[in-house]
């Protein structure tokens, strides 16, 4: 089988959320590939936590009894609950017994996140959280049954974008695409980045070990490489009470460079202008920040706006594909 879903943009592209069937239910979900729990609002979520969201009825479901799932996030929210396995759709490809993990409790920040009505891991189920034992993934899940065992994100500045199951559509990029290959030890698609520029210009350095995170908003990077961007922009300043790089809404970022796979990827200037940080919108916060403290740099969706990207399990070494869109 093979599919194709949507990718909606909340406002600022904070996150983009596909629509899913759960059992007999559409929940727009945040497809992560940071994360490798599927997980839900439910009809055993707290009424007080789950106002404004679509639910997920377990009653079409079958217990998993005694297994449970706790998540936590690296900005902080989380969720926990109960465990189910139920028919999962997205675009046409179907988990006819999928783990899906209902919600018995959720942090504030997903409360509060109307549009969201979970996540749907798509890293690798090494790091799933179900305890006592680990639950597959959907990729994982449909992989043997896609026409070929890879999936594709191709998500768009402030429109709709889209993730592909099974095949690789060649009208969504343009080029070649070029192959880094992953190393899943940490249970992520993670892989070395190479040299970088600010503006324009040959690419030096090396940025490193990075992960492609569908789930994170901004772009996290080794400290000398974001100083080195700012250095580039008049107005920005380090602010700790935003936690980050601010900088006048009114002055013009430049580009970022980035090599991967021997080929150099422009994020442009316009992409890594976030957003306001008040309604004032005389200050905005950065799209590139620091990674101090997480580990690793974290390739999320201001990068990931402006390629198309190959999730790529066609061989004994999973690997990743990027293109220009
Ligand atoms: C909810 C959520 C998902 C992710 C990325 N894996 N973050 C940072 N927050």
């Amino acid at each position: 089988q093979s599919g194709e879903v949507a990718a909606n943009p909340e406002q600022y592209d904070e996150s983009y959320l596909c629509p899913v069937q759960v059992g007999q239910t559409t929940l727009n979900l945040d497809f992560d590939t940071g994360s490798a729990d599927l997980w839900v609002f439910s009809t055993l979520t707290p009424k007080s936590e789950s106002t404004g969201h679509s639910l997920y009825n377990p009653s079409t479901g079958t217990k998993k009894s005694g297994y449970t799932w706790d998540i936590s996030y690296g900005d902080g929210s989380g969720a926990s609950g109960t465990v189910y396995a139920d028919k999962v759709v997205v675009g046409g490809v179907t988990a006819t017994s999928q783990a899906v993990e209902a919600a018995t409790s959720v942090s504030s920040q997903f409360e509060q996140d109307t549009d969201n009505d979970g996540l749907l891991g798509l890293a690798f189920s090494s790091i799933n959280t179900v305890e006592p034992q680990a639950q597959k993934t959907f990729f994982d899940s449909v992989k043997g049954s896609l026409a070929k065992p890879l999936f594709t994100a191709d998500l768009k500045k402030g429109a709709a974008g889209t993730y592909d199951f099974g095949y690789i559509d060649s009208s969504k990029y343009t080029g070649s695409i070029s192959y880094v290959n992953v190393n899943t030890a940490n249970g992520f698609w993670e892989f070395t980045a190479s040299g970088y520029a600010v503006g324009s210009g040959s690419v030096s350095g090396s940025v490193g070990d990075a992960i492609a995170d569908t789930g994170t908003t901004l772009m996290y990077l080794p400290t000398t490489v974001v100083q080195a961007y700012y250095n580039k922009v008049d107005s920005a300043d380090y602010d700790s009470n935003q936690g980050g790089y601010t900088y006048d809404c009114s002055e013009n970022l430049p580009n970022f460079l980035i090599s991967l796979g021997g080929k150099t990827f422009t994020v442009s200037g316009t992409d890594i202008n976030f957003a306001p940080v008040d309604s004032s919108g005389e200050t905005c916060f950065g799209g590139i920040q620091e990674n101090t403290g997480i580990g690793m740099s974290i390739l999320g969706d201001i990068f990931l706006k402006s390629v198309f990207v190959v999730f790529d399990q066609t061989q004994s070494t999973p690997r990743l594909g990027f293109a220009a869109q």
